[in-house]
């Protein structure tokens, strides 16, 4: 496998035969080049956070407030950026998060994703919201690594009949999402009256569905629509879930469980006890609870009260190689990239994730080289300033 600081010579090489990188290399830039070019309505919904955004602007502040304290002549020539992650071993501690309604920015959507995300080896997360069905991102990403991520829906029969289809398509671990059964009030999406689902985007997990189907009235063709997104608001989320149903999920799926949107330490004791493997401690980027905490000032809790029991992954925030670090640093084994291969999908497609899965661990292996980090084993609370 390719050293993954290879990208920077890559870049610089190519440019001495007059070719530059097409997008921006700053994952944080890439959101303005993404709000100059792709359409208003799918960029405000991707960009967008709820309330006032407060949190979403913590979550980025907190990176701001930890800085690494790099260390000289440790003799580290190639840093070691691998893991093993639920008995899978992994090039980098980054995934994709799953993000629904990816057709909106580019038709190909999930599956330009899966191939992109295939092709370097580093795991995607699916999402139940998805324009293309289980089956088909499978299909795209030829046996790269997947996990499934869950909208536990108020139809029993569907939640078990998506585990079923997940495990049959070869998907290794469960995410299951739990801060999103309500979707928050979110003003740039609100003020134009804009929701993908409802004009029939990311349905494709339902409407292949045989419970789904039988629920609204097989078989499902176009002039359906709007009964199969009546039918899918009725059964998108369930609110009334409480920690007694996790024995369901337990008792139906073998692999890995991650629980994803927790960010009290009680809660993530509560998913080591319920025989969880994994929390992603997150709060969604900021599009659900605005003035929750930032992630990452939530991180340390969680990590102290689980970390050496179950495997605690982080979302939110992550736009750098350093921001991995000050995540690893804190407590976290891995972290999941949200919006940045997302704007990517939109501008440049494939290519477009490609650019940004390398570039953010290019960044990762440098910084680590930089400051003297052998390997991820090593990015322990003395590699950051103390307060
Ligand atoms: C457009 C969009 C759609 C999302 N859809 C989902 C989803 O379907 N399931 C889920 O668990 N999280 C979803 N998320 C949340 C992401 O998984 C992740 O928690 C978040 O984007 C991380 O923050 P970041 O964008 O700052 O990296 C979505 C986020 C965005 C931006
Ligand atoms: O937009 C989101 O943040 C999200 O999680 C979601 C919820 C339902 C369908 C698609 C995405």
């Amino acid at each position: 496998m390719a050293v993954l600081a290879d990208y920077q010579r890559e870049i610089y090489f190519r440019g001495l035969e007059g070719v530059l990188p097409g997008l921006p290399t700053d994952l944080d830039a890439l959101e303005r080049t993404a709000g100059e070019r792709l359409e208003p309505r799918a960029f405000a919904y991707v960009a967008g956070a709820a309330g006032t955004e407060s949190t979403a602007r913590a979550n980025r502040a907190a990176f701001e407030r930890h800085r690494i304290v790099p260390r000289m002549l440790s003799g580290v020539a190639e840093p070691d950026t691998s893991l093993e992650l639920f008995g899978a071993r992994m090039p980098a501690p980054v995934l994709l998060a799953p993000v629904g309604v990816l057709a909106i920015m580019n038709p190909e959507g999930e599956l330009a994703v899966a191939r992109a995300a295939a092709g370097l080896g580093t795991t995607m997360v699916l999402s139940t919201a998805a324009a293309h069905s289980i089956e088909q991102v499978a299909e795209a990403s030829e046996g790269g690594p997947r996990w499934f991520q869950l909208y536990w829906p108020k139809d029993r029969d569907l939640a078990e009949s998506f585990l079923d289809r997940a495990r049959a398509a070869g998907y290794r671990a469960l995410v299951v999402t739990l801060d999103s059964h309500t979707l928050a009030w979110r003003p740039r999406d609100l003020d134009q009256a804009f929701l993908p689902f409802l004009r029939g985007i990311g349905l494709a997990n339902y409407v292949t569905d045989p419970v789904f189907q039988k629920a609204v009235g097989s078989p499902i063709g176009d002039h359906d629509l709007h009964d199969a997104v009546l039918a899918w608001t009725a059964t998108f989320g369930d609110a009334s879930l409480s920690w007694k149903d996790l024995p369901f999920l337990r008792e139906r799926w073998d692999g890995p469980i991650i629980l994803k949107g927790i960010l009290h330490a009680d809660d993530a004791r509560r998913a080591a006890a319920a025989g969880m493997d994994g929390v992603v401690v997150s709060n969604h980027g900021g599009r659900q609870a605005d003035g929750a905490i930032a992630s990452l000032d939530a991180l340390p809790a969680v990590a102290a009260a689980v970390g050496d029991r179950i495997s605690v992954l982080f979302d939110s925030g992550i736009r750098t190689g350093s921001d991995v670090i000050k995540a690893l640093a804190l407590g976290a084994r891995a972290v999941l990239l949200g919006r940045p291969y997302v704007y990517a999908l939109g501008l440049a497609g494939e290519a477009g994730v490609r650019h940004v899965i390398r570039s953010l661990l290019a960044d990762l292996d440098i910084t680590m080289m930089v400051c003297g980090i052998p390997s991820l084993g090593e990015i322990t609370p003395e590699v950051l300033a103390g307060p």
